[in-house]
């Protein structure tokens, strides 16, 4: 039984959250659920003691505000209507502000009403933000004061002592600024998190010493990248491109040397590529290239591009100039070829590249639309 409460509960307030927003929107529909569910069961039931104590005025205030709390949460049942969040979030705020005021206004059930409004700085503050909060929040205690302290109480109904008045307004900004620094805390906690998850991510996806993404950010380029060519019937092309006899440049440069080559070499295809082409480092001294709406004939082209330039290139470490060739392995991803055969024939014609001399592009020519 409580089990079942509990799912019908989470399922209610879960309402209009979708996997694809972000979680912090996310949270915010939940919590709006939450403070309409709250809202109007509790509106409802001090509506009805209003009603038992023949307070009409304050009973159809009560029942109006139940209502749009209700409606608030059941907005986001409308599918033609997008952004329901913004809409439910607003609906609850300004009930909610309308509803505190009124209640100063008539002073509530035996002047209790005033004693609600501190409801409002939690509220304020976590759907609009810190800025947002305190323009609204400043509004409202500008608002209750006028109402407090117009002469002749011209615009409240209820009487209220001098020191209630202003004991209220005290408190209240007390509340606000204890809210506020708790709001300005939580975001900047939240920026804080936001960074180091940014980090961490940098640091996941991409290789540490040429700054190009890993194999595994790589992998999920190539996935994305192949859903897209299928969808659109568009062709891709890879490159799989390994430097010549590094190991020489290692014992001669030392590792160092051959670290500032694998940088040069990163920064100069970096600069040879378009920008939706994807620059990856595979392995130790071998890259791999995504090259989308790429034929396998236009990657070839560009394969013996970068390879000449590279070839002409000097290097220089330490004083001391080098030179660097590559091999390279051409494969246009065909519809029907998975991206793991592809990579694994772009890995065969690299190895023929090796096997033929080095330093060339293989296969040596490519028709398009050829598997
Ligand atoms: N400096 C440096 N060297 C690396 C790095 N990753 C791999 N290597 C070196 O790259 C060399 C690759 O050697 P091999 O696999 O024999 O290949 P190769 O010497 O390029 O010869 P071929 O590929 O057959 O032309 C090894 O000496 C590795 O230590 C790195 O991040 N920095």
């Amino acid at each position: 039984m409580f089990n079942k409460l509990r799912k019908w509960m989470l399922a209610y307030l879960d309402i209009g959250t979708n996997g694809s927003r972000d979680r912090e929107d996310n949270q915010q529909i939940f919590v709006s659920n939450l403070f309409s569910f709250i809202g109007y069961t509790i509106t409802f039931a001090l509506a009805v003691g209003a009603i038992l104590n023949a307070n009409t005025l304050l009973a159809i205030s009560l029942f109006s505000a139940s209502l749009l709390f209700f409606l608030a949460h059941q907005i986001h049942r409308v599918k033609s209507i997008k952004n329901t969040y913004k809409i439910s979030t607003r609906i609850v705020f300004v009930s909610l502000l309308f509803l505190m005021l009124y209640l100063v206004y008539s002073g509530g059930y035996a002047n209790t009403g005033p004693l609600w409004i501190y409801i409002l700085p939690p509220v304020a503050f976590f759907f609009g933000g810190l800025r947002k909060g305190l323009i609204n929040i400043g509004l409202f205690i500008i608002l209750v004061s006028g109402m407090l302290f117009y002469p002749n109480d011209m615009f409240i109904n209820a009487v209220y002592s001098y020191e209630f008045k202003s004991r209220l307004i005290y408190s209240f900004l007390t509340v606000t600024l204890l809210f506020g620094f708790y709001e300005f805390s939580r975001q900047r906690f939240i920026r804080f998190i936001q960074t180091l998850s940014d980090q961490f991510e940098q640091q996941a996806m991409h290789d540490p010493l040429t700054q190009l993404p890993n194999r595994r950010a790589m992998g999920d380029y190539l996935h994305h990248e192949f859903n897209r060519a299928q969808r659109s019937q568009k062709s891709m092309s890879l490159l799989l491109c390994d430097i010549d006899h590094f190991k020489k440049i290692n014992d001669i440069h030392g590792h160092e040397g051959g670290d500032y080559a694998l940088k040069a070499l990163a920064d100069l295809f970096t600069n040879t590529l378009r920008k939706q082409d994807k620059i990856s480092r595979w392995g130790g001294e071998e890259f791999l290239f995504l090259l989308p709406e790429t034929t396998g004939n236009e990657a070839h082209i560009l394969a013996e591009k970068i390879r000449k330039k590279v070839a002409k290139h000097e290097f220089t470490y330490a004083q001391k100039t080098f030179n660097i060739t590559l091999s390279i392995g051409v494969k246009e991803v065909s519809q029907q070829m998975s991206i793991d055969k592809a990579i694994s024939a772009a890995d065969n014609y690299l190895y023929q590249a090796k096997e033929n001399g080095r330093n060339r592009t293989m296969p040596e020519t490519i028709e398009s639309g050829a598997d």
